[in-house]
């Protein structure tokens, strides 16, 4: 049996007090198990801690521009076998970003303004590896153009040329480029025409399975995780609040929260 991808031992996760603030804990006792293959929704509503919870997990921590970085005040965090509360830095953190891929919210506004999209999807395999094949790279990022529905022509645009919806699927080809065993997607649609939604999810999806790799997806919207995913975790207040498939979920609802969502998804016809 091979080991979880993710283990979460009533973690608990804290931004500290800086100036004008004072410290806030937004992920609370979280006990959760990722296993190899599984497609995983984390659901909840604005402020519940999907964020805080992904980015740690992700091993990204210690990254960003925020004015507070997020740590793990108590419980445990193991994300590919590496202990997260210790802290992962130098070459561990590159090990553990050697797997794992991660989308960070609002990504499409990061993409170099003078690079081509070809060049931005694919910046991340040749900075691993200078010398990797550029032929190889460019089918690589035809084909994750294709997947992702947007046309082939978008690969000699520069991103303003593009709509923010379409920005975003080029953010995620990017994020997925490197074939990682353990992919975190926060918010991945955001943004994203309506209509292709529940597509590109289905593609993130079936990319990941086809490989065996695992994932785990940030949404506020169930309707579109809902073909995709095998199990959700649902966050309140940073609590979790629901785990399992949608179905089982949604139909014994034990938290408030969790009723308004069966309640919101029952009335739309479901
Ligand atoms: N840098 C920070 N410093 C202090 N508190 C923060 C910081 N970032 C987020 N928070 C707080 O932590 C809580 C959880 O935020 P988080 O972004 O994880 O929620 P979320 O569920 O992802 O919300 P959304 O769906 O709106 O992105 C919120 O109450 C938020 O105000």
């Amino acid at each position: 049996m091979s080991e979880p991808v993710l283990v979460a031992s009533d973690v608990t996760i804290e931004y500290p007090a800086h100036s004008v603030s004072a410290a806030y804990t937004a992920v609370r006792g979280v006990s959760l198990r990722i296993e190899p293959g599984e497609i995983i929704g984390l659901v909840g509503s604005s402020g519940s801690g999907k964020s805080t919870f992904a980015q740690v997990a992700a091993g990204q921590a210690g990254r960003g521009s925020r004015e507070s970085v997020p740590r793990i005040v108590g419980g445990g965090l193991r994300t590919l076998g590496f202990d997260l509360r210790k802290g992962v830095r130098g070459r561990t953190f590159n090990k553990l970003t050697f797997g794992v891929g991660y989308l960070p919210q609002d990504s499409s506004s990061d993409l170099t303004s003078n690079m081509t999209i070809a060049e931005s999807i694919a910046e991340p395999l040749f900075s691993r590896d200078k010398r990797y094949n550029e032929k190889d790279a460019s089918l690589r990022v035809a084909t994750l153009l294709d997947a992702l529905l947007l046309p082939v022509g978008t690969a000699r645009k520069l991103p303003h040329e593009l709509s923010s919806g379409q920005r975003q699927r080029v953010a995620i080809a990017r994020s997925l480029i490197l074939d990682p065993v353990f992919y975190v997607a926060d918010e991945p649609t955001a943004g994203v025409d309506v209509s292709v939604r529940g597509p590109v999810i289905d593609v993130i999806s079936q990319l990941q399975r086809d490989r065996g790799a695992t994932t785990l997806i940030v949404s506020h919207d169930l309707e579109v995780l809902r073909r995709s995913v095998d199990r959700i975790v649902v966050l309140h207040e940073g609590v979790v609040v629901g785990l399992g498939t949608i179905d089982d979920v949604l139909n014994d609802p034990r938290h408030p929260y969790v009723a308004g969502l069966a309640k919101a998804i029952g009335g739309r016809g479901q």
